[in-house]
């Protein structure tokens, strides 16, 4: 992953024929991370003679902004998603939320009634994961997320879905200014070099009506039925209090903010506060972003 300089020359040059001899002769001078566009598709053989006709065959030595790494962490529904998603359409960033791959797993598992200690089959599983996997409908429910917990304790697990989340961060996406990742290790184990990592907190309690309010808003409980929603807040205040205590005290990439991260505790921040000021962090880190709206 390149998360280091502000800015990469881009290097045009003509054919891709051009290319083989003229990136042996980049070996020689080049100094820093570099991007090529080479037009047209023809691949021959050259000798070292005409490496000086290749050099000449440079177009044009430009600079563009290096693509920009963003890290989201932090427990169960302290806004990681929303803040993610919204910093990804105001920097015009590549969203990936790494926590739907664990999702996908956990679901496939109960699906598929495989035991969360089988470890042999959930890494199985995690080394075939495709995108189309994360657009099942079923993965938000909360037996999903808990499912996703226990499975991600398996390091082989964790092995294989960061390599997916790996590939997506590397992939040059064009048109994007870079690439924001949210879930749980992503600014300790998967970007530990990101421009910026943030840290979400809240307490439990707000986290858990925060939930409780998007089943309202799902039509799963009514608002005015006073003992369901207690009955429903209770449960899930325990489920979400299980999840941290298992997903930070586990022994492979536990959740906890990474030492150079900005914390931010959102108990008493609306989203839109969380916005702004996490766009205040990002704007001071990358100033060469452009804001897209
Ligand atoms: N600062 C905030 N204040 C109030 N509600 C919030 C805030 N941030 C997010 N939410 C709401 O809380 C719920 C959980 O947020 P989400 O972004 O899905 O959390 P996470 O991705 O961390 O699980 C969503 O319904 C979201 O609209
Ligand atoms: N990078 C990640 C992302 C998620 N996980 C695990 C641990 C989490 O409890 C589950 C579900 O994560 P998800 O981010 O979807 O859950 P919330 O939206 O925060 O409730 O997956 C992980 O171990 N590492």
């Amino acid at each position: 992953m390149i998360a280091s300089n502000k800015l990469l020359p881009v290097i045009t040059i003509d054919k891709w024929h051009q290319f083989n001899m003229f990136a042996l002769s980049l070996k020689l001078f080049a100094t820093c991370p570099y991007s090529l566009q080479i037009s047209g598709r023809r691949k021959h053989r050259h000798s070292w003679a005409s490496t000086a006709a290749y050099a000449c065959s440079i177009h044009s030595v430009d600079t563009i902004s290096a693509p920009a790494f963003i890290a989201v962490d932090g427990p169960a529904a302290c806004g990681k998603g929303t803040l993610a998603k919204s910093l990804a359409l105001k920097f015009n960033l590549k969203h990936l939320d790494t926590g739907l791959l664990y999702r996908a797993i956990g679901y496939k598992a109960l699906q598929l009634s495989i035991p969360f200690d089988n470890k042999e089959w959930l890494v199985q599983l995690s080394s075939r994961l495709s995108s189309l996997d994360l657009s099942e409908p079923g993965l938000r429910s909360d037996d999903v997320a808990t499912a996703a917990s226990k499975i991600s304790i398996i390091p082989g697990v964790r092995e294989a879905l960061n390599a997916y989340s790996r590939q997506f961060s590397s992939t040059m996406h064009p048109n994007s200014q870079g690439t924001i990742l949210d879930g749980r290790d992503v600014g300790t184990v998967l970007c530990p070099d990101a421009h910026v990592k943030l840290f979400l907190t809240a307490s439990a309690e707000v986290r858990a009506r925060r939930r409780l309010q998007e089943l309202v808003l799902k039509g799963m409980l009514k608002e005015g039925d006073v003992d369901a929603r207690d009955a429903m807040y209770e449960r899930v205040l325990e489920d979400l209090k299980e999840r941290d205590q298992r997903d930070t005290s586990r022994s492979t990439a536990p959740l906890r903010a990474a030492e150079d991260a900005h914390t931010l505790d959102t108990t008493h921040m609306s989203a839109v506060e969380v916005v702004t000021e996490a766009e205040r962090i990002v704007m001071k880190a990358c100033p060469w972003l452009k804001k897209e709206q």
